[in-house]
């Protein structure tokens, strides 16, 4: 089987704005990669891309070797999406939310069985959440809400996670409950994949980083990437499409 993510030179253009450049990408498994860039660098971009959501004018994207609409059928993906990007007024509780992970391993004509109904269980209790099982996912802290979508990853049993700033709004409590998860998951063989500007939290929690702006910069250890001089190279690489680069 080949590596949970190859992502190679990939081009992706939504009309005029460029957003990947000949963008390459491989993350081994058991791996937590750091991804980093400023806004507009094309990190969920590449998220969707990787997710099958997106199809790249040119390169190719591999997930374990094969097609990614292949691996999101199967359910080897799991996406922990940002907060802002979810609508909370939604009338869900976390349990339901939860039992979405469970969706890729149910047919349409099968209702959720005892399995399922434990799978559940079981994640809601990684990630501390059993006592707010019943509670409708609007009356949640922004570090609960996180949990709700990790406690969905856990429950599906993906192979690949991706996540999207799953620190941002968060408290300190959950952020350790979710970095020691996502260990534990990469420990079991998992890659994850996380897009964050929480820089300072990235040489503990991740193994590997790489650096986007458009294109994959920089791929070497945390330390490596955020030393200030790589940094400076992706802002200015932005700085310079500030300047006249989106044009045609
Ligand atoms: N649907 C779209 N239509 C047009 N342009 C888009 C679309 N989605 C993203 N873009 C543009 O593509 C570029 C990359 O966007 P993307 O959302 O991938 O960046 P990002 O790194 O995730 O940003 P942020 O950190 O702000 O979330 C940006 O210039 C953005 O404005």
């Amino acid at each position: 089987m080949g590596s949970p993510v190859e992502i190679e030179d990939v081009t992706v253009r939504y009309g005029r704005v460029l957003a990947l450049e000949q963008a390459s990408l491989v993350v081994g498994p058991g791996r937590i990669c750091g991804l980093i860039g400023m806004n507009g660098s094309g990190k969920s971009t590449l998220f969707k891309v990787i997710m099958g959501l997106v199809r790249p004018e040119s390169g190719s994207v591999r997930l374990f070797g094969a097609d990614p609409s292949r691996s999101r059928q199967v359910g080897q993906i799991a996406y922990v999406p940002q907060s802002e990007n979810v609508d909370w007024s939604f009338p869900l509780r976390v349990r339901d939310v939860v039992l979405m992970g469970r969706y890729g391993r149910m047919t349409m004509l099968r209702r959720a069985g005892r399995e399922d109904r434990s799978a559940v269980d079981d994640a809601l209790e990684q990630v501390e959440l059993t006592s707010l099982a019943g509670r409708q996912i609007g009356e949640l802290s922004g570090g609960q809400r996180k949990r709700v979508f990790v406690a969905r990853a856990i429950a599906q049993d993906a192979r690949l996670l991706l996540l999207d700033e799953p620190f941002s709004g968060v408290d300190q409590q959950s952020e350790a409950t979710i970095s020691s998860l996502l260990r534990h998951r990469a420990q079991n063989g998992s890659a994850v994949l996380i897009a964050t500007h929480d820089l300072q939290a990235l040489p503990e929690l991740a193994d590997e980083a790489a650096l986007l702006y458009r294109r994959v910069l920089m791929h070497d250890t945390p330390d490596e990437v955020l030393r200030p001089e790589n940094l400076a190279r992706a802002f200015a690489a932005g700085a310079d499409r500030v300047g006249g680069g989106r044009g045609p």
